[in-house]
């Protein structure tokens, strides 16, 4: 079993410094180490550089930020994700701000079109061109990945190379608690699938992802992207990320979405994104970059030791 890591150290999507030093971070800390002794090979020849694909210029379109920057890095990262699932390999994205999805997701689809996303996160990150506010493009994601019409009005040539192939009715959220109204009009119009923190507490973190892989993975048959974002955890579990949001997963709760969703055997790529190793003090850093790794190795886990 090979897991191959792409190391995507960027921050174009969103505004804050630091973002970029996630993945490094992450490695740093001993990943590879971890996975080697869970039984997995590891393919990791290095992290990306992907300040080469920064344009000199990169004038805003519409409300959006640095379009090109995103949209040349977001094209590699799906060929790399891309590349390591056609060898049968896990793919294992480590973050770097979430507008990463965009190219993480178009390289789940490329090599297993009839996958399922299950996004884990605060937002929902369905903002479109028209309806963001903040023109950052890690809350635009899923908005760009979903083939649907109508949704996004003029085409953004810089995003030509990205095909839409994401259904509705492949996606999943959990851990929703800071959803921009615009977002929640889509997320209503196309019939998505959505379990806020209110539905962890009534139902409990089990329920949940039984009733999310239900919704997306009936027959448990589909190829499973799990999207995670550390923002979806309390801010008491990864303090160190952008765009924190009380009232989040506890510690327990985010690792056994990971252990569950490992437990179908159907998991083929995994993103852990906006760990941003910067913002906090040092205890505050380690937690969240142990959490990233922890998050990553649980979904991973081979031995089970089953009751
Ligand atoms: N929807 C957002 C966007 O900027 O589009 C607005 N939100 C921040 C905003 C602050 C004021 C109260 C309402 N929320 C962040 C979110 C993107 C998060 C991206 B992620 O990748 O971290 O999930
Ligand atoms: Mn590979
Ligand atoms: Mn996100
Ligand atoms: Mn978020």
């Amino acid at each position: 079993k090979t897991v191959g890591i792409v190391g995507c150290p960027f921050s174009g999507g969103q505004p804050k410094e630091g973002v970029d030093e996630g993945p490094i971070k992450m490695i740093e800390y001993g990943l590879i180490d971890q996975l080697v002794e869970m039984g997995w090979s590891v393919e990791f020849d290095g992290h990306h550089k992907f300040t080469e694909f920064r344009p000199a210029e990169d004038p805003n379109i519409g409300k959006l930020k640095k379009p090109r920057y995103v949209s040349r890095v977001t094209k590699a990262v799906a060929e790399s994700v891309e590349s390591h699932l056609k060898k049968g390999h896990l793919a294992l994205t480590l973050g770097g701000d979430h507008s990463l999805a965009l190219g993480t997701v178009s390289g789940t689809f490329a090599a297993y079109p009839d996958a399922c996303l299950i996004w884990i996160d605060a937002h929902a990150d369905i903002n479109t061109p028209e309806s963001t506010e903040s023109g950052n493009l890690h809350g635009c994601p899923v908005s760009f990945l979903l083939a649907v019409d109508g949704l996004i009005n003029e085409e953004i040539t810089e995003f030509s190379w990205l095909k839409p192939r994401l259904r509705p009715d492949r996606l999943v959220y959990i851990g929703l608690r800071d959803v921009d109204p615009p977002e929640k009009e889509i997320l209503k119009k196309y019939g998505i699938k959505a379990f806020s923190m209110y539905h962890v507490d009534k139902y409990g973190i089990g329920k949940v992802v039984e009733m999310a892989l239900d919704a997306v993975n009936p027959d448990r048959d589909r190829p499973i992207h799990l999207s995670f974002d550390v923002d979806g955890l309390d801010p008491t579990v990864a303090p160190s990320t952008g765009t924190p949001v009380r009232g989040g997963l506890t510690f327990r709760e985010g690792h056994y979405i990971c252990e569950a969703i490992n437990e179908t055997g159907l998991l083929v790529s995994v993103d852990i994104m906006e760990v941003n190793p910067t913002l906090e003090d040092e205890v505050s850093v380690f937690e969240t970059v142990t959490v990233g790794c922890s998050l990553a190795s649980l979904c991973c886990e081979t031995i089970r030791c089953d009751a």
